[in-house]
């Protein structure tokens, strides 16, 4: 009998239907215990005390050399998140520790949350005679999602992803989806510039994309969301934006997260916890996805499955094409936003509240497509 240790983040939906006794020792003959810690308590001092097997999280634990410097027993990390940002994952292979993230689990919900802020900021859109052309920069899993609800709204799609081949949807010039969009949304990942202290950058870093030259190509009636990362866009240089243009921006992700400064929160459109990809299914995604990948590593087969979790879905997306006055009943962002915003003292939402909103959130359903 061998015991797993497992630290996770308390966050992660679903831990002990996922791992338990039963689902990951069933063969192995493993007893699995588990100890929970808010993201951000995962530190050093905790991963050299508990010396845990595996190490689960989510976005908010940056796991790097500094973490694990006093630990000598990680053999594998899983985050239940699709963004990889915050996991040094060369010094993971350094150590000859598996790394698994859960790429694409909820594709289609931060594409319906963007769905949402369009059709809520301007419901004109739900008329096939408006022509809309919506611009997507980024086009792997949910930017590639987005576009086919753009098609099958009878949207125009510009978009932009110089990493892969050109195609019907791969189709503009990062110039042109700025120019020429009504509506942009952000899908990319947070990325640095590649040189030589950093070889392992990108030839196309997305931090900071979006700066003041960028937002001077975007015509002032064009929509800008953001529920990507926040460093993509410069804070600074989209607040001197919605001061000159009185543009319509929604963010679900900020430069400076988990504190927000009112003075950007005043100016935004509408506003949300990082919360894009908070459904029921996205997160549960997130979770079935890290579980398969730890039986791999520990060569057992997975028993359990998300679908033994899942409550029946009644959101249909074809329902709500319909009748798009049930947009409320399917996502009323404007709760979210409403949420955020009451959060705001003295000239901020501080940080533990910000999180707290993200702990306690109500998981939407996933509308099925
Ligand atoms: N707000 C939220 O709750 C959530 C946010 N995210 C964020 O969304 C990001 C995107 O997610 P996915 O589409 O699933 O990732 P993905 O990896 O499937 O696609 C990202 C795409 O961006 C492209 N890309 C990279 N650099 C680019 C650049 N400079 N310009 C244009 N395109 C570029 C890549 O080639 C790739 O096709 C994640 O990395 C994560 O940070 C993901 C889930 C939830
Ligand atoms: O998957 C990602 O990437 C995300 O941004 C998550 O949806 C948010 O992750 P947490 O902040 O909940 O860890």
């Amino acid at each position: 009998m061998k015991n797993i240790t497992i630290l996770a983040d308390s966050n992660i939906a679903s831990l002990n239907d996922f791992f338990n006794d039963a689902t990951l020792g069933q063969l192995a003959e493993h007893r699995v215990k588990i100890i929970t810690v808010a993201g951000r308590d995962i530190d050093a001092a905790l991963l050299a005390r508990v010396q845990p097997d595996v190490l689960l999280i989510r976005s908010v634990t940056k796991v790097d050399e500094a973490l694990l410097v006093d630990n000598n027993s990680v053999q594998f990390v899983g985050s239940a998140t699709i963004g990889t940002d915050h996991v040094d994952q060369d010094y993971l292979a350094s150590r000859n520790i598996t790394f698994a993230n859960a790429a694409g689990c909820s594709k289609h919900s931060v594409a319906q949350y963007v769905l949402t802020a369009v059709f809520t900021l301007r419901p004109q859109y739900w008329q096939q005679s408006a022509s809309l052309t919506l611009g997507i920069i980024g086009l792997g899993n949910i930017g590639g999602t987005l576009a086919q609800y753009a098609y099958d709204l009878g949207w125009q799609v510009l978009g932009y992803d110089p990493l892969l081949p050109t195609s019907k949807t791969n189709n503009a010039s990062l110039e042109q989806v700025l120019s020429q969009s009504d509506v942009i949304s952000l899908h990319v990942p947070l990325t640095n510039e590649k040189n030589a202290s950093n070889p392992k950058g990108s030839d196309y870093p997305t931090r900071h994309l979006i700066n003041a030259a960028a937002l001077a190509m975007m015509p002032a009636d064009t929509m800008l969301i953001n529920s990507a990362r926040g460093p993509v866009i410069e804070e600074s240089a989209l607040k001197a934006d919605i001061e000159r243009t009185e543009r319509q921006v929604v963010l679900d992700v900020f430069e400076h997260e988990p504190q927000i400064a009112v003075s950007l929160l005043s100016k935004l459109a509408i506003a949300t916890p990082h919360i894009a990809g908070y459904t029921l299914e996205g997160k549960l995604r997130g979770t079935q996805i890290i579980y398969d990948a730890l039986c791999e590593k520990l060569s057992i087969p997975p028993t359990q499955s998300m679908s033994n979790l899942l409550p029946l879905n009644m959101f249909l997306w074809s329902e709500l094409k319909s009748y798009p006055d049930r947009l409320p009943k399917f996502y009323d962002i404007m709760q979210d936003d409403t949420s955020l915003r009451n959060k705001a003292v003295d000239g901020q939402v501080n940080g533990a509240d910000f999180d707290g909103l993200r702990r306690d959130y109500h998981l939407r359903r996933e509308w099925q497509f």
